[in-house]
């Protein structure tokens, strides 16, 4: 794609996507600029490993760019925004990553017409497998919104949805890496105290979520069908499930859940002011 994309913001999402990105060779290293608020030292790694451009300035960045991904935090959005507002012409397509903070608000704060699309990507961008939703805002044309399904294809798969969903995917699928790490400390911390050698349990660990996925992608049955067929009557499994049960594990992961999302809603109420 000959695109050039700034990146405004440099931590671990605008990494993750830079890594995907330049490794699939979707878009070229000289057209990806990263900039960031000050910490320079970030920006001499990012263009060491990535060999990507960096720029000190925002306003050189966004002008010799066709996409600028807000990479910054929610709360950092309105000050963002304001130090760039009068050099974002309005053919410049802008891509928001930021969790909670929608389309209409980065619209308003641009107060022009500019396309904006919201990405919920997640941090297995960095291996080309995030599993990124995209919500449009409403200058959105379909053919910008196919260019940056392909752009976002270079991390991982893409799935448009409706922007009121946004909160409840970002659970789903932006935080919810951290959740299965979660559960791998646990395995970790069970490992460890079976006197499990490391090198050994950690391949296995790897080998177990990745045969869960493709297994859930691969099989016609159900979560709930393919967890019975490992279920034998009086073995082991059923005991572990017990006890899950026995700790309202399934109540935990919907709330879990729930109160990502309700945070995703509360990120809005706070920042959109
Ligand atoms: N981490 C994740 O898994 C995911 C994150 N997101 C979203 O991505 C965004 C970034 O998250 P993450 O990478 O984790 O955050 P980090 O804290 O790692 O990075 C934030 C970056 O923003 C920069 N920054 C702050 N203010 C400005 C500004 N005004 N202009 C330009 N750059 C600025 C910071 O620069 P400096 O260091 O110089 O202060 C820093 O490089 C968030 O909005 C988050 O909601 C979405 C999906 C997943
Ligand atoms: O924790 C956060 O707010 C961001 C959004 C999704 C993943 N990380």
């Amino acid at each position: 794609m000959d695109y050039t994309i700034a990146f405004l913001g440099a931590g671990s999402m605008a990494e993750a996507i830079i890594s995907g990105m330049t490794a699939k060779q979707i878009v070229s290293r000289e057209n990806i600029i990263a900039t960031n608020r000050s910490n320079k030292e970030r920006l001499v790694e990012l263009e060491e490993t990535y060999h990507i451009r960096t720029l000190d300035s925002k306003e050189e960045a966004i002008k010799q760019s066709d996409i600028i991904v807000l990479a910054m935090k929610p709360k950092g959005i309105q000050s963002a925004i304001a130090e760039i507002q009068q050099v974002i012409s309005e053919e410049k397509i802008i891509v928001s990553l930021l969790a909670g903070i929608s389309t209409s608000y980065i619209e308003q704060l641009l107060a022009r017409d500019n396309a904006v699309i919201r990405v919920m990507p997640n941090t297995s961008a960095m291996i080309g497998q995030s599993a990124s939703t995209i919500a449009a805002g409403k200058h959105v044309s379909e053919e910008t919104i196919t260019a940056i399904e392909k752009l976002m294809t270079s991390i991982g798969t893409t799935t448009l949805i409706e922007e009121e969903q946004m909160d409840a995917y970002t659970a789903l699928a932006g935080s919810a890496p951290a959740f299965y790490y979660y559960m791998v400390e646990a395995m970790e911390q069970f490992a460890e105290a079976n006197g499990l050698h490391k090198e050994k349990a950690k391949p296995l660990m790897e080998q177990t979520i990745k045969g869960v996925a493709d297994m859930l992608k691969a099989s016609e049955d159900s979560p709930a069908v393919l967890r019975e067929k490992i279920t034998s009557p009086g073995g082991t499994t059923e005991v572990g499930l017990r006890t899950l049960a026995e700790h309202e594990f399934q109540q935990a992961v919907v709330a879990c859940l729930e109160a990502t999302a309700k945070r995703s809603a509360e990120l809005r109420e706070m920042f959109e002011k």
